[in-house]
């Protein structure tokens, strides 16, 4: 299978050293809330929430900058988001379960996304970003390759499950096509798979992969570019844009938007928040949140997560390959 020869791929040339590291209550960071984020200067804080707008001015014509505002929410509706991912009583949000493989995986009817991306490139890191406002959740990362050797369901609440993959690529746990490939082409209740690529290194061989396996999947899927702290802005354009000229030809069932996150210093993350709550169906975005419309063939899939009223019109795709409205209420 396709993700067989992911694992064969040797592309990594450094080791880092063995660190692991538990976040705690300790490790919150100061920026985990929009509310406390949004007493910063207007400039500062756009650039938080929408990482890209720094760069837009750097980018050629050549790049639609039209895609990477395709879900630009309000900031009211950034900051009603934020609420599902803030717990109270009766609204938990915690580790549920790990599981090896798919008959392990716990049963459940609740939407579910989840995170894959080659070994190392911060899935554990992005996840453990998102659920900021809860830092007892226990989420693993480590400078190792490889660190994350199951798979790792937490709950929010009643609203929705996420769950935390084994990389592919180097150091990728023995078993991981039995439960990766098994669970992205089985999972019914999966809304939305993001796909890490990592921005300081762009697109790699085994990322192309991944991709190919997601389009055959018909799963629909998000780009995620993360560690944009680490890339210089040339590198980083240069890799945007190789990723958005990559979803523009060679994928379907790709949003057209990549997201762009930097785990460590907070950017990107309450608008990935914000997205999650919308694609799961727990936000409805008011009227003033800008959705542009978005033409193009949805692959057979689509069509389930239609009937599952989570429907792609959600994300600003079409299921007729003909343009759709903003307002999806
Ligand atoms: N500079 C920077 N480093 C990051 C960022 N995100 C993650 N890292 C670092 O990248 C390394 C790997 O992070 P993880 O989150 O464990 O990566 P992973 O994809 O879960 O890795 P596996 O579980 O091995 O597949 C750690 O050393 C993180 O501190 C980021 O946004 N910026
Ligand atoms: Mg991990």
């Amino acid at each position: 299978m396709l993700l067989n020869r992911i694992i064969h791929l040797r592309t990594w040339t450094v080791l880092p050293k063995t660190i692991s590291v538990i976040f705690s209550r300790q490790g919150a960071h100061s920026l985990s809330s929009f509310r406390q984020a949004a007493q910063m200067p207007e400039k500062k804080l756009q650039g938080l929430v929408f990482p890209f707008s720094e760069l837009e001015s750097h980018l050629s014509s050549r790049v639609s900058k039209t895609n990477f505002q395709l879900f630009q929410p309000s900031f009211e509706d950034i900051e009603r988001a934020e609420a599902l991912f803030s717990p109270s009583k009766k609204h938990k949000i915690d580790y549920f379960t790990s599981a090896v493989r798919m008959d392990h995986a716990p049963v459940i009817t609740q939407p579910e996304v989840c995170f894959i991306g080659r070994s190392n490139v911060g899935k554990s890191s992005l996840i453990k970003a998102l659920f900021s406002l809860v830092p007892e959740v226990e989420v693993r990362v480590s400078k190792t390759p490889g660190h994350t050797k199951k798979m790792n369901f937490f709950t929010v609440g009643k609203a929705f499950t996420l769950v935390d993959m084994p990389g592919y690529g180097h150091k990728a746990p023995k078993d991981f096509v039995e439960m990766v490939e098994a669970y992205l082409e089985t999972r019914t209740n999966l809304k939305r798979t993001f796909l890490l690529i990592d921005g300081s290194v762009g697109l790699q061989e085994a990322d192309r992969i991944a991709i190919g396996m997601c389009e055959e999947f018909g799963l629909p899927y998000v780009i995620v570019v993360t560690k944009i702290d680490k890339a210089s802005r040339g590198e980083l354009l240069r890799h945007i844009v190789e990723v958005e000229d990559t979803i523009k030809m060679h994928t379907l069932g790709c949003f057209p938007q990549p997201f762009l996150v930097s785990s460590t210093q907070f950017k990107g993350i309450y608008l990935l928040r914000c997205f999650i709550a919308h694609v799961t169906g727990n936000l409805h975005l008011k009227s003033d949140s800008q959705i542009k419309w978005a033409t193009f063939q949805v692959p057979s899939r689509a069509f389930l997560f239609f009937q599952d009223s989570v429907p792609w019109a959600l994300s600003g795709i079409s299921l007729s390959g003909c343009a759709i409205k903003d307002d999806f209420r």
